[in-house]
């Protein structure tokens, strides 16, 4: 059974990734002065087809972006919707590559499937193990086993903190997620937090870089949340310890929130120049009441994990010291019900909110915008990062 998963969790992509790789018929034999001839790209895309082992999504994302820019040049299409998440991915990544030229990116391109046979070659040796792991994430570790596709923040020195890679993968992870054949979807954390938060070095630029990088964080943020919204299966969140900001805020778009006792919940917003995102300025309120939401959201109480649990924004907390073993117990069997009915059911109490939530979301995104460019926020920051302030 893992293995089918696995199979169909890696599927998704590389089959995108070989469709767009077809050798155009059009294509010239010709030998270049310098770098990878012609033929030498034709064969390296041949190779890619019979490529067994998939090499994760950000290579195939390179691969994709340098097939493009060998045959095509420069990206010239219009930019994909913020939902189409794969194309935006793939736009992105060839976007990206800018003026290189063609030759160049034929040579990269030869060199990656290079580097890909190579490695294949000596794949025969690999655990079963380390096969369930999805390859391709930096930041994260996605594994897909007895019906259950977890995604693990996989920072633990800096407790987790979310770098805007790590947003990204997030998105691509939970895009494979919602396509494998898993019946539920987990994230967790690495290490002795859930989460800090936003990675707040994410904020170190320079300030002619400020308006620009507000727009693109707002719309990171738009589109990462929306992700959650929209996310078909059973969502549910193992708090293995401390979550700060967003990944506070993000829980009440979950469907089960299991907690440790040593989990704390804490969204200082107001402290940080900042104010609420991931729906909560409508989910906390309508949740626990306005009085209790702005304890948390205007004020920054931190919550314990009991706490948490009488506002309902965890669903039920376990000792530190069993947590695991009981709450994969648990997933494990709720992963062998009916894998349909789990998730239609989980649409019939998710559907009737939706669009209100996508436009709190924009909504929210939009004033993050400002506020990130305010002197409030900057000044926060820079007193964490001068460790003038620790929360
Ligand atoms: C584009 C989407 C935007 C979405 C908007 C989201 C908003 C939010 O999430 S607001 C919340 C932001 N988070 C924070 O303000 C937390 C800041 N961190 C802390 O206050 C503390 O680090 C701590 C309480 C989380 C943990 O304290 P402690 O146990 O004493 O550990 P250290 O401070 O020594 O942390 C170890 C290591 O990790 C780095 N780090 C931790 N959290 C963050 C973070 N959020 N951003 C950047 N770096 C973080 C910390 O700097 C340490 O690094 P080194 O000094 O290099 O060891």
């Amino acid at each position: 059974m893992a293995g089918v998963t696995g199979r169909l969790v890696r599927g998704w992509c590389l089959r995108a990734v070989r469709s767009s790789l077809q050798v155009p018929a059009q294509l010239h034999m010709s030998k270049t002065a310098m770098g990878a001839s012609q033929k030498d790209f034709e064969s390296a895309v041949n190779q890619m087809k019979l490529l067994k082992k998939d090499p994760g999504n950000e290579v195939k994302l390179k691969l994709y972006a340098h097939y493009k820019q060998a045959t095509e040049g420069p990206c010239n299409t219009p930019k994909p919707g913020v939902f189409d998440l794969i194309n935006k991915a793939k736009w992105d990544a060839w976007n990206a590559l800018g003026n290189l030229p063609k030759e160049t990116a034929r040579q990269n391109y030869v060199d990656l499937v290079s580097g890909l046979s190579s490695s294949s070659d000596s794949s025969s040796q690999v655990k079963p193990e380390a096969d369930r792991k999805q390859a391709g994430y930096e930041t994260l570790v996605m594994t897909s086993e007895d019906g259950i596709t977890k995604i693990m923040l996989n920072r633990p020195t800096k407790m987790n903190a979310l770098t805007t890679q790590m947003y990204q993968e997030i998105m691509l992870a939970l895009e494979a997620a919602s396509k494998d054949d898993s019946t539920i979807t987990v994230l967790t954390g690495n290490g002795s937090y859930f989460s800090s938060g936003n990675d707040l070095t994410n904020f170190v630029i320079s300030p002619d870089e400020l308006e620009e990088r507000a727009r693109r964080g707002a719309i990171l943020l738009r589109d990462f949340v929306g992700c959650f919204i929209d996310f078909p299966k059973p969502l549910v969140a193992v708090v293995n310890g401390p979550a700060v900001g967003i990944s506070v805020t993000i829980l009440r778009l979950f469907d089960l929130v299991y907690a440790s006792d040593r989990a704390t919940f804490h969204t200082p917003f107001s402290h940080l120049g900042q104010t609420p995102e991931a729906c909560s300025s409508y989910t906390f309120p309508s949740l626990m009441g306005p009085a209790k939401a702005a304890e948390m959201l205007i004020f920054g109480k931190k919550l314990t994990a009991a706490e948490a649990c009488a506002r309902g924004l965890v669903t039920e907390v376990f000792p530190d010291s069993t947590f695991q073993k009981e709450v994969w117990t648990r997933l494990k069997a709720y992963s062998k019900l009916p894998r349909n009915a789990l998730r239609i059911s989980k649409q019939m109490i998710r559907n009737h909110e939706k669009e209100k939530l996508h436009a709190i979301n924009a909504e929210e995104s939009r004033i993050l915008q400002e506020r990130w460019q305010s002197d409030e926020c900057m000044n926060a920051i820079m007193n964490f990062l001068s460790r003038k302030a620790k929360l």
